[in-house]
């Protein structure tokens, strides 16, 4: 029996629309798994009710499939599902990680990435890579179909996550099909400006780089209290809010001495607009560890 723990994430990061991605450092799934002659799958913890335990439909289940290594997998859920903070991509990362090592298939983390991928697919019906790819190697990672760069990068977060669901499918339905010129030099512009952040642990680089005027407007009306979160916490001294992945999760960057400040100022923003909430104070963090 093997145990993988794999941290949540959070994708897109507002320029970096199914591109960019950070692991955090909590919270995190805890995925147990041991060979068997066909897979099954136990889900417990956070939003364990609402996650499918039938292989063809759980994103471990895929995965398991994909590197021919049927298990017993234990799911501990500590990322509630369709949370925006890459719970789906978490177990997946996790199962892929122990059965690569318990089945001992040679494959290496940047290989994984592809196969964790494929339990993406089977709940929202794309294979992107943005939520996988952090949850595998940590830190920050541009994933395009050419492959994954990765960067280590330690900068402090608050993940605000309300007690609302959208389902990613359901946040890529309102993703706008076209874009104009202006909105590609702007995100160009903005995506540089926190990758550079990123290599220099700059929450100011990062927090600029977060703007995003053709994705996040579309999403940000499937959240109840966006607008005023955002703006509570960037009065509160974040440099930078995004909708983390497809939501409803939140995402603030911020400097070290602003971040029990920045996240008591997002709670009670969702408190006003009637939302209950709890805020991660959380940072860039590493990829998945076996234990
Ligand atoms: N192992 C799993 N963990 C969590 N959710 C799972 C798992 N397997 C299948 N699911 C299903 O995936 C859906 C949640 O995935 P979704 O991509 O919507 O949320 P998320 O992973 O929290 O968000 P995001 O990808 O935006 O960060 C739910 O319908 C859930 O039942
Ligand atoms: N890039 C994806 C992440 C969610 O899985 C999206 O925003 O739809």
């Amino acid at each position: 029996m093997l145990t993988v723990r794999a941290p949540a994430t959070s994708a897109n990061l507002g320029s970096g629309f199914d591109v960019f991605g950070v692991a955090l450092s909590h919270p995190a799934d805890v995925v147990r798994v041991e060979r068997a002659d066909r897979t099954t799958i136990d889900v417990t913890g956070a939003g364990s009710e609402f996650i499918p335990e039938d292989p063809d439909k759980n994103t471990v289940g895929a995965v398991a499939e994909a590197l021919d290594a049927p298990a017993h997998i234990k799911i501990d859920k500590g990322i509630r599902p369709a949370s925006g903070l890459g719970s789906s991509a978490a177990s997946a990362a996790a199962a892929a990680v122990g059965l690569n090592e318990l089945y001992d298939r040679g494959k290496t983390r940047k290989e994984l990435v592809p196969i964790a991928a494929k339990g993406e697919a089977v709940v929202s019906g794309d294979a992107h890579d943005d939520n996988v790819a952090p949850a595998i190697l940590g830190g920050f990672t541009i994933a395009t179909p050419e492959g994954v760069t990765q960067v280590d990068a330690d900068v402090p977060l608050v993940a605000c996550l309300p007690e609302i669901v959208v389902s990613t499918r359901d946040a890529r339905k309102v993703v706008p099909e076209r874009t104009s010129v202006d909105q590609l030099i702007e995100t160009v512009g903005n995506a540089a400006t926190l990758t550079t952040g990123m290599h220099r642990d700059d929450p100011e680089l990062i927090g600029r780089g977060m703007e995003d005027s053709v994705v996040t407007p579309a999403r940000a009306k499937l959240i109840d209290g966006y607008s005023e979160v955002r703006r509570a916490a960037l009065e509160a001294g974040s440099t930078g809010v995004t909708i983390s992945g497809a939501g409803p999760g939140v995402l603030a960057a911020c400097r070290e001495d602003d971040q029990s400040r920045v996240a008591s100022a997002m709670l009670d923003a969702f408190d006003d607009a009637g939302v209950e909430a709890r805020a991660y104070q959380t940072r860039i963090g590493e990829g998945a560890t076996i234990h």
